[in-house]
């Protein structure tokens, strides 16, 4: 189990983490997800002791470890760029942390065993890493990581600067692996579909303060704010004023948007507020019974769903994913619907 407790770390003048306290349980696979700069990677270093805290505490399993140097904690960490050593076999490299860590040559060998076969590079076991592809040697960093059976695993984008395919590939191994092993984790990553994917818990970072901690459902289906909202997930904004609460609807731009009375909670009539629509939340309606209306500015085929860019007007661009069978093609003017129910409402 891992606990962060009010930690904040200045950089001289900068505030890179502002006051964030965190718990990612045993066994559990937490991320943190946010933009570039957020403090995501100062906090990872700061767990895992490269980086000294200006104030706040981290705790390891019940431990207080915040004063403690890198080795003296039982960590596995994975760098976007982690560096294996180019003048020794895969095998040695793995067996050196094992080694540092105290391991004898029957227990070494074991577990390099162990570790290359559940990453699936047992055949490199003798190859050097510059014999490797990118993601060969992702996968020896993940092994090395692992093989000393570390108290948390820590990855800081693990994936950059591999392809598309290959970084799905290598996400859903990492959640196997770390579902096989039950090793608490902790991830950091700027993808929003990578953290989705992945993660058991999502705490979504802004300018070094935690502006969420859920799960993937609850991050993407109930965004606690509107930086939230517009950093998880593509949708449809539009700016409005609670128009009502019996019936609950709100006025926009563009109209009167139907909601549901949960949504409203906390809102006054007259309220300015932020309405966010997922895009697999609308859906194409007959003319008649349409509450929003545009023409298509663009249609983006994605293989299982086509996104279609929509011009609402009043400079509000709806987003819509639609099946790839449905016919609607660039200038076409069209309706869209949606239930109630999964209207998000948020403070503007
Ligand atoms: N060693 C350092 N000295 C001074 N400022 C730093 C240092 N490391 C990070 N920063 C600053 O602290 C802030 C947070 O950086 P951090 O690397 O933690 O963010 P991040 O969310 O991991 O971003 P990225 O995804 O780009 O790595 C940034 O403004 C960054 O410029």
């Amino acid at each position: 189990m891992l606990e962060v407790e009010n930690l904040t770390k200045f950089y001289g003048d900068l505030r890179a983490v502002n006051d964030l306290s965190f718990r990612i349980e045993e066994g559990e696979f937490g991320t943190l997800l946010g933009p570039s700069g957020c403090g995501k990677s100062t906090t990872l270093r700061t767990i895992a002791g490269l980086v000294d805290p200006t104030e706040g505490g981290i705790y390891l399993r019940g431990d207080d470890v915040t004063g403690q140097a890198p080795n003296e904690r039982n960590i596995g960490l994975v760098f976007q760029d982690s560096a294996t050593f180019p003048h020794m076999t895969v095998e040695e490299n793995i067996e050196y942390g094992l080694k540092m860590s105290g391991f004898d040559p029957d227990e070494r060998e074991k577990q390099i065993t162990k570790y290359l076969d559940l990453v699936q590079i047992s055949e490199y076991r003798d190859h050097r890493p510059t014999e490797l592809s990118g993601g060969q040697e992702r996968r020896v960093s993940i092994a090395r990581a692992l093989a000393y059976e570390p108290d948390i695993l820590l990855l800081d984008e693990p994936l950059t600067g591999l392809d598309r395919v290959l970084r799905q590939d290598l996400r859903n191994e990492i959640k196997q692996i770390q579902r096989e092993v039950e090793v608490t984790t902790l991830y950091v990553t700027h993808d929003q579909e990578e953290a989705l994917s992945m993660s058991d818990k999502i705490l979504v970072l802004n300018n070094g303060e935690k502006q969420q901690e859920g799960t993937p459902t609850e991050i993407y289906d109930d965004p606690s704010n509107r930086f939230v909202a517009n950093f998880v997930g593509k949708s449809t904004r539009l700016p409005g004023t609670v128009a009502s609460h019996d019936p609950p609807q709100i006025d926009t731009p563009i109209g009167t948007v139907p909601t549901d009375t949960a949504s409203l909670d906390g809102f006054d009539p007259g309220a300015d507020v932020e309405v966010f629509l997922r895009p697999e939340d609308l859906s194409l309606a007959d003319a008649g019974d349409g509450v929003l209306r545009g023409s298509v500015t663009n249609v983006e085929y994605l293989g299982t769903y086509s996104e279609v860019l929509i011009d609402a007007g009043e400079g509000i661009q709806a987003v819509l994913h639609t099946s790839t069978s449905a016919n609607v093609d660039i200038g076409d003017e069209v309706a869209l619907t949606f239930d109630p129910s999964n209207v998000i409402v948020l403070e503007a």
